[in-house]
C-alpha cells in the first residue's frame, strides 16, 4: 500500500485531499500540531465525508492514522513515504519545512533511490515552490553532495490549484434537514463538502506517478492557479467583505443581497478579461459557464452554509500582491483593460473589515488609524509608489475606500 503524509487535519486535508488520497489506495498519515484532533483520528477507523447538495450522499473514510506534527515519531513515517501534500495555511508553511527537511534526509538514509513528490495544497500561487525553496534551506544546510543531489533530482515540488468549498461541519446548518438522508454528525473527524472539486497538480513538477483518482495534471498549472484564485477566491472574498459591512453572517446571506452580487460578479468580469488575454488555453465561452458556475451553483449551494468570517479570515494575506484581489486588479491594467473598479470596491472593502478576533484585521485597522489607507497598499499590497499601474491602483483604492460608506449605505466602524 502506497503511504502519503498530509500536514494539516483540517477541513480540507480531511475532506478533500485525504479522502482522494485514501480512495486512490493510500494510508494517509495526518500529521497536525493539534493534538486532540490527532487522538481522534488514531482512536477512530473511520470517518465520513457528508456531500453537501440538494442530494445528499456521504462517503466513510477509512486507512488512515495520526501522528503530532512536533513529535519525533513523525520522522519515522518518511522513509515509507511515496507522497506528502499539505493544507495547514500558506503562511505556517515555513513552519513545517525544517520537519519535511529532516524527513527527507531520513529518506535518503534509508531509500537513496526513492522518487517522492510534494504539492502544497493551499490557496496562493506557487505554495509547493515556496515550499521548496524552505524546505531546500534547511535541507541543504550541511547536507553532503550526495544529498543534495537527491534532494534536486528525487523530490518534486509540484505546484497545484485546489478547488472545493469545504466550511466547518455543523450538520444542523446543512439545509438538508427536511431530506431522507439528513445529515447526521457521528463525531468530530465528520466533514460536509460541496459536491465540486477540482484538483489540478503540475505535471511536469512530479517525479513519481502517483495514480489518484481525482488528480487533474495539466502543464499550464499557473493558468488554473489564478483562474481558481481570481474567480472563486474573488468572488468569495468580495461577497464576505462587503457581505461583514452590510451585517451579514453567512455567504447564502450575503450573495441573496442584489448590490453585492452585482460587485461580486462585476469583480470576476474584470479579473476574467485579464485572465483571457493571460492564458489563453480558455476560451471565452468556456471562462462564461466557469463564472457562472460559481456564482450562480456553487456560492449560492444553500446546503453549505459558510460563515463569512471564515472566508473573510486573514486579510493580509488576501490583500497581498499576488492574491485573490490586488493580483487581478493589477492584471486588469497590465493588460490594458482598465479601471477595475469593482475590484477596487472590494479592496476598500477588505481594508475596512474590522473583526476584532483575526489578528489581521485588527493590524490593518490600527495601520490606517496611524498612517492612513495607502500605507497599507503600499507595505501589505506591495504596491510600490513610482510604479505607474501601482499608483493608478492606489487612487482608484482610495477612491473606492472613501466613497464605500455611501455606496452601500451603512455605517462603517472606525
Ligand atoms: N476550506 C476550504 O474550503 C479550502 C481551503 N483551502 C486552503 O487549504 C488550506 C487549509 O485550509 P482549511 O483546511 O480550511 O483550514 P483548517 O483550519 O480547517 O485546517 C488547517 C489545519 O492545519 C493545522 N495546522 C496549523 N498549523 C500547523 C502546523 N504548524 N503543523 C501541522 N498542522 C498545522 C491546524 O491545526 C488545522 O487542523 C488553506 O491554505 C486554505 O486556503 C483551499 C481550498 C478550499
Ligand atoms: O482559505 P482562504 O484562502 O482563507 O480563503 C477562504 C475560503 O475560500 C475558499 O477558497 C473557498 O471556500 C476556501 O478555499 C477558503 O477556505
Amino acid at each position: 500500500m502506497p503511504n502519503a503524509i498530509h500536514f494539516g487535519a483540517g477541513n480540507i486535508g480531511r475532506g478533500f485531499i485525504g479522502p482522494l488520497l485514501a480512495d486512490s489506495g493510500y494510508h494517509v498519515t495526518f500529521a497536525d500540531v493539534n493534538e486532540s484532533l490527532i487522538d481522534s483520528l488514531n482512536s477512530h477507523d473511520h470517518y465520513t465525508v457528508h456531500i453537501l447538495s440538494n442530494r445528499p450522499s456521504v462517503t466513510e473514510i477509512t486507512h488512515f492514522s495520526g501522528v503530532v506534527s512536533t513529535s519525533p515519531d513523525l520522522l519515522n513515517e518518511f522513509p515509507t513515504v511515496d507522497l506528502v501534500t499539505t493544507s495547514v495555511g500558506a503562511q505556517i508553511l515555513p513552519k513545517i519545512a525544517p520537519t519535511i527537511a529532516k524527513g527527507l534526509k531520513k529518506l535518503y538514509q534509508e531509500r537513496p533511490d526513492a522518487l517522492v513528490d510534494v504539492i502544497a495544497c493551499e490557496n496562493g500561487v506557487g505554495a509547493s515552490e515556496i515550499l521548496r525553496k524552505e524546505v531546500g534551506k534547511h535541507f541543504k544546510k550541511d547536507a553532503s553532495p550526495a544529498e543534495i543531489d537527491f534532494f534536486d533530482k528525487h523530490i518534486g515540488f509540484a505546484n497545484c490549484s485546489v478547488d472545493r468549498i469545504v466550511p466547518p461541519f455543523d450538520p444542523t446548518k446543512s439545509g438538508n434537514g427536511d431530506s431522507d438522508k439528513e445529515q447526521v454528525k457521528e463525531h468530530e473527524l465528520d466533514v460536509g463538502v460541496e459536491d465540486f472539486y477540482e484538483w489540478v497538480v503540475d505535471q511536469d513538477a512530479l517525479k513519481a506517478d502517483h495514480n489518484i483518482h481525482g488528480m487533474k495534471l495539466a502543464k499550464n498549472l499557473l493558468a488554473y492557479v489564478e483562474r481558481k484564485l481570481f474567480t472563486l477566491n474573488t468572488a468569495h472574498a468580495t461577497i464576505s467583505y462587503l457581505g461583514w459591512l452590510k451585517g451579514y453572517e453567512t455567504v447564502n446571506e450575503a450573495i441573496e443581497d442584489k448590490q453585492i452580487y452585482s460587485i461580486a460578479k462585476g469583480a470576476v468580469e474584470e479579473s476574467g478579461r485579464a485572465l483571457l488575454k493571460k492564458h489563453t488555453i480558455f476560451s471565452k465561452d468556456e471562462h462564461e459557464r466557469y463564472i457562472n458556475t460559481i456564482m450562480d451553483r456553487r456560492l449560492k449551494n444553500p446546503s453549505v452554509q459558510d460563515e463569512i468570517t471564515r472566508v473573510c479570515r486573514a486579510p493580509k494575506r488576501k490583500l497581498g500582491r499576488n492574491d485573490r484581489l490586488v493580483g487581478p486588479a493589477m492584471m486588469d491594467y497590465e493588460f490594458g483593460i482598465g479601471k477595475p473598479t469593482n475590484l477596487a470596491q472590494s479592496i476598500a472593502a477588505a481594508i475596512w473589515y474590522s473583526d476584532e478576533d483575526d489578528e489581521d484585521a485588527v493590524a490593518i485597522r490600527n495601520m490606517v488609524n496611524e498612517k492612513g489607507v495607502e500605507a497599507v497598499l503600499r507595505e501589505i499590497s506591495g504596491l510600490k509608489r513610482g510604479d505607474e499601474k501601482a499608483d493608478q491602483l492606489v487612487d482608484n483604492v482610495l477612491e473606492a475606500y472613501g466613497a464605500l460608506k455611501g455606496e452601500l449605505g451603512v455605517e462603517l466602524p472606525n
